[in-house]
């Protein structure tokens, strides 16, 4: 392991335990620079690998069967990788994060839907830089309490959104044509032909309720099957095929004979299908969740379903779901999980959307290689609570060079500071950005020996707005 120096990557909980240690002898290769910069590294010639730690002094925390492709992205930056199967309930990681740094905590936790980073887990999580969803929701995590604590977070926001729209693209045809409770029957040895009440999909309206990335492309392939789409959304979106915008939800559940919910869960998406919903959507009509549990009021769905108003439904979301695989379907989950049960022409699916090799592995190396640019060079680029910031790499032959990155509150008079500090040496170039309450500002100063970083850290630290302050180099 390369000899640590005294400079620390300083967290806002001024814990000098906390901080990370500082080498100038990286042990391990930056990967993968943001392609649009390809042209201009080129030019500039090798992009200098930015190691200002000990790659092995980073601790990384991964939940929910990371996939493989992840874990190697970061394991092969000499980052030390603990990686679970399973979700871990608040009590538990909480537990995990200090027993699993001893003095210093965790710097990176991996997610994906399931574990629920609150606040109080946050909170336990002191030297956190980096949180990565290997999914597209970020619902499961305090994204303001993050940014204010200098700690981004990543997602994926499309990897997985083919396998969503195939899937429900499979349901659809699987409730129309009762396949579910004709296969069971079968499993149970009784033969029972049917066409009662067995529909073609062909010439039926699909209502699509969000039509961003998982909408937009069931869309495209459900008119490629021969239904009508219509959508509705809170923005206006340009219409994909001969797809049609309609102007309210009421509008919508009028005259689709298939809904299916494509939101995500925010305070204005809760319970919004529930009973004056449903009775709003056509008589014999289906109804398609695989976007969050908390968008349906499940207990009112299974009157609908109950008196026949709604001919078969599609979960594969759960306001609760269990932390890992086993026999948890039953009413201590969700309390009406056994009525859910004994309904006929219901799809159950335990949240496996975008459960696929192919989207598991892209999500996998995305997040992977954004948490790594993170790490090493502090580009934000994809992050969903920190203004998007990317500086050009610094390259080879700029040696004597160091990139410092300053997260701060959004108030007046920062800049001019700031400035002043970074004034004392030639700053090649410099970007900042604010979102909210919280801005970013990174910097590359040249001419710069350690006993200079040292003091650029200290004083930044010294700044009333400072949230977050790190010096690579
Ligand atoms: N079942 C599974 O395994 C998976 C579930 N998901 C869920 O699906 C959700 C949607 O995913 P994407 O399409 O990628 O998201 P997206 O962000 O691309 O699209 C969401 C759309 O919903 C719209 N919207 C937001 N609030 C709305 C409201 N109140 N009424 C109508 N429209 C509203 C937005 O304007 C946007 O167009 C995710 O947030 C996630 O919760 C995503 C991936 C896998
Ligand atoms: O990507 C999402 O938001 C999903 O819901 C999929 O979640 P998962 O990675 O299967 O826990």
């Amino acid at each position: 392991m390369a000899q640590a120096q005294n400079i620390s990557n300083a967290h806002p909980s001024g814990d000098s335990q906390r901080h990370l240690s500082v080498s100038t002898s990286p042990t391990a290769a930056f990967q993968s620079p943001l392609s649009s910069f390809g042209g201009a590294l080129a030019r500039r010639g090798v992009p200098k690998q930015l190691k200002p730690f000990n790659t092995q002094d980073i601790k990384i925390l991964l939940l929910e069967n990371v996939n493989q492709s992840g874990k190697d992205i970061l394991t092969a930056q000499g980052y030390q990788v603990e990686a679970l199967k399973t979700s871990l309930p608040e009590d538990q990681l909480i537990e995990k994060i200090r027993r699993l740094t001893q003095y210093r905590d965790v710097h990176v936790i991996g997610i994906r839907s399931k574990t629920k980073l609150n606040e109080k887990v946050l909170k336990e999580a002191k030297n956190l830089l980096v949180i990565g969803c290997f999914c597209i929701g970020t619902n499961q995590v305090n994204l303001e309490y993050a940014a204010r604590h200098g700690i981004a977070v990543f997602n994926s926001p499309f990897a997985n959104s083919r396998s969503v729209a195939e899937l429900v693209i499979a349901e659809i045809i699987t409730l129309a044509r009762q396949l579910g409770d004709r296969s069971n029957e079968m499993h149970r040895g009784a033969w029972n032909k049917v066409s009662s009440k067995c529909w073609e999909i062909r010439g039926k309206t699909l209502g699509i309720v969000g039509y961003g990335h998982i909408g937009s492309q069931l869309s495209v392939l459900a008119e490629a099957m021969g239904m009508n789409v219509i959508y509705y959304d809170v923005v206006s979106l340009m219409a994909l095929g001969t797809a049609r915008q309609v102007p309210t939800l009421t509008s919508l559940l009028n005259q689709a004979d298939f809904v299916t919910l494509h939101v995500p869960e925010l305070p204005e998406t809760k319970n919004m299908i529930s009973a004056a919903q449903l009775a709003e959507m056509k008589d014999g009509s289906y109804l398609i969740n695989a976007s969050r549990g908390t968008v349906v009021d499940i207990p009112a769905l299974i009157n609908a379903m109950r008196s026949g108003k709604i001919a078969g439904a599609a979960l594969d979301v759960f306001p609760t779901e269990p932390r890992a695989n086993g026999d948890y379907f039953n009413n201590s989950l969700n309390g009406w999980d056994e009525d859910l049960r004994s309904l006929n022409n219901i799809i159950l699916t335990p949240h496996i959307g975008g459960s696929t090799e192919e989207a598991q592995r892209a999500i996998g190396i995305e997040v992977g290689d954004a948490l790594v640019r993170y790490i090493n060079q502090g580009v934000t680029i994809g992050s969903v609570n920190m203004p998007e910031v990317n500086l050009r790499s610094l390259t080879s032959e700029e040696s004597d060079y160091a990139r410092v990155i300053f997260i701060h509150q959004n108030v007046p008079g920062v800049l001019r500071r700031v400035n002043e500090i970074l004034g004392e040496h030639n700053v090649d170039k410099q970007i900042s950005d604010s979102r909210g309450d919280c801005a970013y500002l990174m910097a590359d100063v040249s001419n710069v020996q350690t006993s200079d970083l040292r003091d650029i850290l200290e004083n930044l630290e010294a700044l009333s707005s400072r949230i977050l302050t790190r010096v690579l180099y």
